[in-house]
Parts: C-alpha cells; structure tokens; sequence
C-alpha cells in the first residue's frame, strides 16, 4: 500500500528515516527545516516520529533544552544627546562619536564572532543608522530589517527639545529623575506651540503608523512598554523561536522596556537601569524564553568602560557643575 511513510521511504536521502525509528528526533527536523530542505517532507517527518509516545517525549525534552542567543544595542550617541536635549520621537542625526560607537559595536560583534539572520530597529535614523554601521563592520549589510515606530524611544511630550541640565534648574533634579526613570509618571504632553510638535506629527517616517488618532503626545515608560511588546510578540518571539539570530538597534526607554520584561524587573528596579549608547549587550534564552543562569543582560564590553558610559547617561539628568 502507498503510504505517506512508504513514499517518504523511497525519497532519496529521506529512506533512512523509515529504516529506524531511532533516527526520528526533532533534532532532524530542525537541521533539515535550518538547511532549507522541503519544508512538507520535514512536517510530514514530525508527524510521523510524534507517533510514538518515546519520540514525542524526546522530541519535548529536546525542544525544552533549547536556547536562544539575541543581540540588542542602544544607538550611539545622536547629535541631541551630544547637545544633552530631551529626543524621544524627534528624527535626530547620529553624532561623529555615535558613528564611531556603531563602528566599535560592529567590531566588538564581529570579533565575538557574531552574525545575525535577522534585525529589527524603530522608525527613528540613529538607530537605523546605528544598525547599519554594525551590519557593514560585519560584512552583512543584507541581512533583512523590519523597522517598527514600536520600537521607538518614548515619547518625551512637553520635554522634547528642552535641555535637560536646563530643566533641572527649572524643576529640581528629583522632577526630572521621575520624568526620565520613573515607570508610570509620564512628561507633560507636547503642544502644538512646541516647535517640534508639527515637524514630529508630520514626519514622514511615521505614514505607516501610528495613525494620526492614536499619535502619541507623551509617554511613560509603562506606556512605551504597552506598545513595544506587541511588536515583541507578534514580530520579534517568531523569530527567535523560529531558529534565526538577530539583533535588534534601538533606544534607551524602549530597550529598557524588553529588559524590564525579559528579567521581570520591578517597577523599582528599572528605574536604576540606563543604557550606555552603542555597547551591544545581549541574553540567553530559555524555550520559555526566560534568561537561563548568567543568561541576561551581558554587555560586550570591558566593565569599567560600561559602568562609567551608565554613569553618564545617569548625570545627563544631573545640574550643570
Ligand atoms: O532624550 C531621550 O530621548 C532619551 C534618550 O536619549 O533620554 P533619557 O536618557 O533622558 O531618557
């Protein structure tokens, strides 16, 4: 009688498969699924190895041990960073020395020996032209972007524009440390006197979305995680789970966000945390994609070089010496 599991037998390279049951593990299926072979022959294959209840049990622990390595970076420093200036949804440039920070996390990567199969980065250019200085310094300048104004920073409202040394003279360094870190205490919102407002609701970059009902006009750090995550999910979990290496180049508040989600990091706890521009960091997941043992938050970095680039994230909030 022909049967699937006959022909499948008769396929060549594929015979072994119905010689012994052995052989059917999920391992194969993934290899073959990596090697790019037909990708019905392996489905059809995983159907027929989860027949036995010591396969699917196999199949289960193997999936279970499973780990995922991703990459994540800051962009470099922008222009408006140099100029120590509230961003958030404003399109600033990179700065010289945020190009050349893109450059070294390119070839501290490369010298990890790092490549990726897939990026993904917001709307906003320094970090898409972070991303880009990483992709070329590893030889991989077509490897696939999905860009997403989820993965933006957040929006700064009102603050967008202003100084920040400036603001603490105005409101006190306290304010502005809830302003910057705290979780649900969001910026006054931008009105359409600020400067930026209009060059912001009108870029071009945001077209295809968000629709102009639902624009933001400031947000929290909670609020900017209640819009990264369902790109999280829905975009960037497939992947992972899918096998693929990537990378993922966005900003401080958004990044904060995932890492706040990844470590299950209190509302507390994350207010301490601020990433340094253009040092890639990367974790180690789980099959649940929960950081195994020493699995999250490793930068690329020497030690010293990362907490002193913390600090002055931190101080940029401080009052002018
Ligand atoms: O101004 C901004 O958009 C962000 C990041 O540069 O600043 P902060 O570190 O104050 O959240």
């Amino acid at each position: 009688m022909l049967t699937v599991a006959n022909l499948i037998g008769y396929i060549p390279g594929y015979k072994a498969i119905s010689m012994s049951r052995h052989l059917v593990q999920s391992s194969y299926v993934i290899s073959y699924l990596e090697n790019g072979l037909s990708e019905l022959v392996a489905f059809t294959w995983w159907l027929i190895s989860m027949s036995t209840p010591e396969t699917k049990e196999q199949c289960q622990t193997l999936a279970a041990s499973r780990t995922y390595k991703i990459v994540m970076v800051r962009h470099g420093e922008s222009e408006w960073n140099k100029l120590n200036l509230f961003c958030g949804w404003f399109n600033a440039e990179l700065s010289d020395r945020g190009r050349s920070e893109a450059e070294r996390a390119g070839k501290a990567l490369k010298d990890a020996g790092y490549s990726f199969d897939m990026a993904f980065t917001s709307v906003l250019k320094r970090a898409n032209n972070t991303l880009e200085g990483i992709l070329q310094q590893l030889g991989q300048t077509s490897t696939p972007i999905k860009k997403s104004w989820r993965l933006n920073e957040r929006h700064y409202g009102g603050l967008t524009g202003l100084n920040k040394a400036d603001t603490v003279a105005k409101y006190g360094e306290e304010q502005v440390a809830i302003w910057r870190r705290s979780f649900d205490v969001p910026p006054p919102p931008i009105t359409p006197d600020n400067q930026y407002y209009n060059v912001i609701l009108n870029d071009p970059i945001y077209n295809e979305g968000p629709h102009k009902d639902q624009f933001p006009m400031f947000e929290s750090l909670k609020l900017t995680i209640e819009r990264t995550l369902p790109f999280w999910y829905d975009y960037i979990v497939p992947e992972i789970k899918a096998g693929k290496k990537i990378i993922i180049a966005a900003h401080g508040n958004s990044l904060r966000g995932i890492v706040k989600h990844l470590d299950q990091m209190s509302n507390e706890q994350i207010m301490g945390l601020n990433l340094p521009t253009g040092i890639p960091f990367y974790y180690e997941l789980d099959s649940n994609l929960k950081p195994v043992p020493n699995g999250s938050l490793q930068f690329l970095g020497d030690p010293e070089t990362v907490r002193k680039a913390m600090e002055e994230v931190a101080n940029q909030g401080k009052a002018k010496k």
